[in-house]
């Protein structure tokens, strides 16, 4: 049935009323004379195929500096596909192919010279479920430095302490340095696997649903982590919470059925979307 303007505004006033956005300021860098600037991330019609089925198809958007960009969208749409093709992860499983271009810093991320180890370095990852090392918490966080050729003591004591102050983890760990990671709580952790990929200096970090296995108090300090690390980093984060897609990131990115449909200011993707299946997907009338 087509969506008349009155039940369309009807619709969009939903929207309003279910996700509620964070009052805080769009940061100068946010301005869209700022987003004229080169982006961190281009992709031009790239689509990866898990042998002949489809992950994500025809994806064209640009992705800019300190900022924060959410993927959301139904499940299966490729939101994890496309997430994980910045720093190929995906490289991984067998039969994928990848056509198309995809951009780090101007670097084409499949060219065969591409160097994956320093890609990852340069693309950092956290993921659904925190996964740290069975190790201490100093070796987790030193464990990139040290393959970066990183060896002096004082040099790694240095990295260690900064990427756990800027996962905001550091007053409650720094006297515990030797202790085992694995015990620290499941936001500890988190905030711990934060701390590890920061501590090879990334350009952007890759958020696969961090905080679906945390609980709300969790939830919000990795939420208030995303809004002190974004001046610094790029930051992408795939989330099935559209509050939490609302409450951390100025652009969205809404995918369906491998494709991008839309991709704008967040504000503008929740409140007044240019494509009927981006507002019933935010409205919930699907997904
Ligand atoms: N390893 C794989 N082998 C084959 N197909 C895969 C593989 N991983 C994902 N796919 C397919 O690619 C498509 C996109 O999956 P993807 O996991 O990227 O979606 P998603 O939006 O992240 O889903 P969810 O929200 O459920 O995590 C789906 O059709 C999925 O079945």
């Amino acid at each position: 049935m087509p969506t008349t303007a009155a039940s369309s505004e009807a619709t969009r006033s939903d929207a309003r009323m279910r996700v509620t956005f964070a009052n805080r300021p769009v940061p100068e860098s946010k301005t869209p004379a700022a987003e004229c600037s080169c982006p961190v991330i281009r992709s031009n019609g790239f689509s990866l195929y898990y042998g002949a089925k489809i992950g994500v198809k025809d994806i064209t958007m640009e992705i800019y500096p300190c900022s924060v960009t959410s993927i959301i969208g139904p499940s299966g749409c490729g939101k994890s596909t496309f997430l994980r093709s910045i720093n190929r992860m995906n490289d991984l499983i067998p039969h994928v192919r990848a056509e198309g271009l995809l951009e780090v810093d101007g670097q084409n991320v499949y060219d065969k010279r591409t160097n994956l180890v320093n890609l990852r370095q340069q693309v950092g990852m956290v993921f659904q479920k925190p996964n740290p090392f069975p190790k201490s918490i100093f070796d987790n966080v030193a464990y990139g430095p040290r393959l970066q050729g990183v060896k002096r003591k004082d040099a790694l004591q240095h990295v260690v302490e900064q990427s756990l102050k800027a996962a905001a983890i550091w007053d409650e760990v720094k006297d515990d340095l030797r202790k085992s990671a694995l015990a620290l709580s499941g936001g500890q952790q988190q905030r711990l696997c934060i701390a590890r990929a920061l501590a090879t200096r990334p350009r952007v970090l890759l958020m696969d649903e961090p905080c679906s296995a945390l609980d709300p108090i969790a939830t919000g300090r990795i939420e208030d982590l995303i809004g002190q690390l974004q001046s610094t980093y790029t930051i992408v984060i795939v989330t099935h919470n559209m509050q939490q897609a609302a409450r951390v990131s100025e652009r969205a990115a809404f995918f369906c059925l491998g494709e991008l449909i839309e991709y704008d200011r967040t504000e503008k993707i929740f409140s007044n979307p240019e494509m009927k299946q981006t507002e019933d997907y935010v409205t919930g009338r699907f997904g």
